[in-house]
């Protein structure tokens, strides 16, 4: 068994300025490993409490949205994967001696290859290269819906939503269709993506655990299909997916990455082209499936565009446009139930916010509900009004944050907007439908996940 010492300074403080439930940072861990001494990146220690107010709210989120000169900075999904590769490393027994290969200092990660600079450099995430994707990923959407939605009365929309949304990732970032291998890494990455926003505390039964022996399979997975992309590089293949551009990536000296470096990456990638998308789809589902007025209004705009076009014709940049109401139903949708619901920062220097100092060096969460729902700029918070992002209404810097904001903004907005769009377009063209449990528990701890994976009830329109 993995033994863990912890040594913890925690601080517990509360304020009554904030209406509902938020996470409070309060501490800082620091562990050590007792099989190898690795130390294993202080991190915050955050618990539930009614009524904290903490980073959050339009000058919170001035505070953990600045970088550089400013007092916070980011800490992306490099950092928090480094650390759990880390982790995988020194906890896996037997296995450690075949994923030495896989560790990387998180340091390493962060600052010799951003993940943002290499999704963004050959342009993969603007909307000009992903034009050239629509079309494909509405072809890999339409085939899902026929294979695991239509003929069917009931099904579960989390789990089919996320089998969509991997194939999507692993057919645009690392240039793959094999369904085997992608079934076979669905489990994978829902441990990974839990254990990314747990405490890491490793030994067996912990989701921290679980999170790092899937890391694990997932890099063990990915390493075949580096050498596999590499030999086609070799041969002359093209380079058309992220995967590609990221083994031809170099340092400012003009190095490439290792393999576990570019394992990393994109692990980090995958997880966030995932869940995240999956979760906005299926929290869509939930709340339209109880709004018969707004199911309405979008099967109207998407009938618009779909008896626009000739028969079996695939989806264009232009029909992405026409989808404006819903585009703003998936931004109440994100409003009231953000995929991401915050994220950690550190404190570069000391500074006090809301009378609280914060020590240099330590994580901050920051969330995103709580800002999203300032009754200030969302009268009527809890209600879904689409209407609230018509033409010509905009709304204050760092007052809507599902992706962030700032220079950390998520760069696969745009990515996500058109997945997105290009489910809704099949679903609601094919279906209406119900929720069967509208009361259904929302769980996870910082990422919302249906308890009973949303079954609902499908009405097909041919019927
Ligand atoms: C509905 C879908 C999505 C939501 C709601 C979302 C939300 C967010 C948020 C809130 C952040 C900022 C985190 C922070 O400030 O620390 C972020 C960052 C990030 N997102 Fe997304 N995201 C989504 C989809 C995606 C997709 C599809 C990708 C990849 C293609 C992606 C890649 C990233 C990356 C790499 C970062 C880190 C950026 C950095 O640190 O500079 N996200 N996302």
């Amino acid at each position: 068994m993995v033994k863990c010492t912890a040594a913890m300074e925690v601080v517990l403080s509360s304020c009554n300025r904030c209406p509902s439930t938020s996470w409070l940072a309060v501490g800082s861990v620091k562990m050590q490993c007792s099989w190898t001494g690795n130390g294993i990146n202080p991190i915050v220690l955050f618990v539930e409490l009614r009524d904290p107010s903490f980073l959050h709210g339009q000058e919170g989120d001035e505070h953990s949205f600045s970088k550089g000169h400013t007092r916070v900075q980011n800490m992306g999904v490099d950092l928090v994967v480094g650390q759990m590769m880390v982790a995988s490393s020194s906890t896996l027994g037997d296995h450690s001696d075949k994923i030495e290969s896989l560790r990387v200092p998180p340091v390493l990660q962060r600052t010799r290859f951003s993940t943002h600079e290499i999704i963004s450099s050959p342009g993969f995430l603007k909307p000009e290269a992903l034009v050239r994707y629509l079309g494909k990923m509405d072809s890999i959407t339409r085939k899902q819906m026929q294979t695991y939605w239509e003929g069917k009365d009931e099904v579960k929309a989390f789990p089919l939503a996320k089998t969509l949304t991997l194939s999507l990732a692993c057919r645009f970032f690392l240039g793959s269709d094999d369904p085997e291998r992608i079934a076979r890494l669905v489990s994978n990455f829902d441990d990974v993506t839990l254990g990314m926003h747990s405490i890491p505390l490793s030994f067996p039964g912990t989701t921290f655990y679980r999170a790092t022996k899937a890391a694990a399979a997932i890099c063990k997975e990915l390493g075949i299909v580096i050498r596999e992309k590499r030999a086609r590089m070799a041969e002359g293949e093209q380079a058309q997916d992220i995967l590609s551009h990221t083994i031809l990536a170099t340092d400012p000296s003009g190095n490439h990455m290792t393999e576990a470096e570019i394992a990393g990456k994109i692990m980090g990638l995958l997880v966030a082209g995932y869940s995240q998308v999956a979760t906005a789809m299926t929290f869509f589902m939930k709340y339209v499936g109880q709004r018969p007025d707004i199911y309405a209004k979008i099967l109207t705009e998407q009938t618009e565009v779909a008896t626009a076009k000739k028969e079996g014709e695939l989806l264009d940049w232009d029909d992405i446009q026409k989808m404006k109401y819903s585009w703003n139903v998936i931004y109440e949708v994100m409003r009231l139930t953000p995929p991401i619901q915050g994220a950690f920062r550190e404190a570069l220097t000391d500074f006090t916010y809301a009378g609280y100092t914060i020590p240099k060096g330590w994580k901050i969460y920051w969330t995103v509900s709580t800002t999203n729902k300032n009754p200030k700029y969302f009268p009527d918070p809890e209600n879904i009004d689409p209407s609230r992002y018509d033409d010509g209404k905009a709304f204050p810097p760092f007052t809507f944050v599902p992706f962030g904001a700032g220079p950390g903004m998520c760069p696969g907005k745009e990515y996500a907007r058109l997945a997105i769009l290009t489910f809704v377009h099949n679903v609601v063209t094919r279906f209406k439908w119900e929720v069967v449990f509208p009361e259904e528990k929302i769980g996870g701890d910082m990422m919302p996940i249906p308890e009973k994976g949303l079954p609902i009830r499908l009405q097909s329109h041919s019927c």
